[in-house]
């Protein structure tokens, strides 16, 4: 049967780039996941192999992370633009770019002064909250909780001084990116007398608000430490709440090394990692309680 070729595209999907751009203090943050489509000539790399008329795909992810320096990102259609007329114009074989981007949005942090953070951020609108009520016939016991609350701090984060042993390849740095999906429990120490029923509503905010602040406020030598600030601050503030645990992944953004395209990155251009990823968890308790919340977060 002979055979011939339809449609073909090709090229790098999911590029997620995070642009960090410094106006002194204040950072702005622009996350994006690009995936590139390239089509033209591309018959004889389908038929024979040739190469020849070939843009690499992991050319096609450096110029990606390369236009984020170079460029910066305006808006996800001003990049995409500049990407789709790059490989178009540049490339003879290439006739046609498809550049597919999903923007996620971010917030500033509302800092315990009522300003805005100047480089931390709270992703827009994806949190889950959670709650599990337990009744015995006699006892209460409310667990209330939050799962998906992305936070990034662009800076303010260091991790140094660990073990090192012959496996250890990690660099350690002074001013990294920490950023990470908060998986949170809490539970309430109120268990009988209904008319001293704590305002569900009122303390899921705080909680949210005081876990957020301790977030953006701590300067953090690691994210053990700033998992403890958080819980702290959650127990310091809530006297409702006895007990807070917690399950973050440490969202690795790696620096992109742009010295081979000849840019310079000075904290600029990060690739945002999703596996594997650090699993930082811990149990956060007043001092004289009793740990009650499952050690593993997904049981609940
Ligand atoms: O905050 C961190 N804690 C760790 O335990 C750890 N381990 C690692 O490789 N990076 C980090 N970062």
């Amino acid at each position: 049967m002979p055979t011939i070729l339809g449609q073909n595209q090709y090229g790098k999907a999911e590029n997620r780039v995070v642009k960090i751009t410094r106006d002194g203090a204040t950072h702005h943050i622009k996350d994006l996941n690009v995936s590139v489509a390239l089509s033209g000539d591309m018959d004889e790399v389908h038929y024979s192999g040739s190469n020849a008329n070939v843009l690499p795909t992991d050319t096609t992810k450096n110029t990606v992370f390369a236009f984020a320096k170079e460029y910066g990102i305006e808006s996800a259609e001003q990049f995409g633009i500049h990407l789709a007329r790059h490989f178009v114009t540049s490339q003879e074989p290439v006739h046609r770019a498809r550049i597919r981007i999903e923007e996620y949005a971010w917030e500033r942090i509302e800092t315990s002064d009522a300003g805005e953070a100047k480089h931390s951020f709270v992703r827009k609108g994806q949190e889950i909250r959670t709650a599990q009520v337990t009744f015995d016939g006699e006892k209460w016991e409310v667990i209330s909780g939050v799962k998906d609350l992305t936070v990034l701090n662009s800076t303010n984060s260091e991790f140094w001084g660990y073990i090192k042993d012959k496996y250890t390849t990690l660099k350690e740095t002074y001013d990294r990116i920490l950023a990470t999906d908060v998986s949170g429990k809490w539970r309430f120490n109120w268990t009988d007398d209904e008319q001293t029923m704590p305002d569900w509503e009122e303390s899921y905010e705080q909680v949210r608000k005081h876990l957020l602040q301790a977030f953006a406020e701590t300067y953090s030598l690691s994210l053990q430490q700033t998992l403890y600030q958080m819980g702290a601050r959650v127990i310091d503030n809530r006297s409702e709440i006895d007990e807070v645990r917690f399950s973050l992944p440490n969202k690795h953004n790696f620096l992109v090394d742009l010295e081979p395209f000849g840019l310079k990155n000075d904290n600029e251009v990060y690739y945002a990692s999703d596996r594997p990823y650090g699993l930082i968890e811990a149990t956060i308790l007043r001092d004289g309680c009793e740990a009650r919340i499952p050690v593993d977060l997904t049981n609940l």
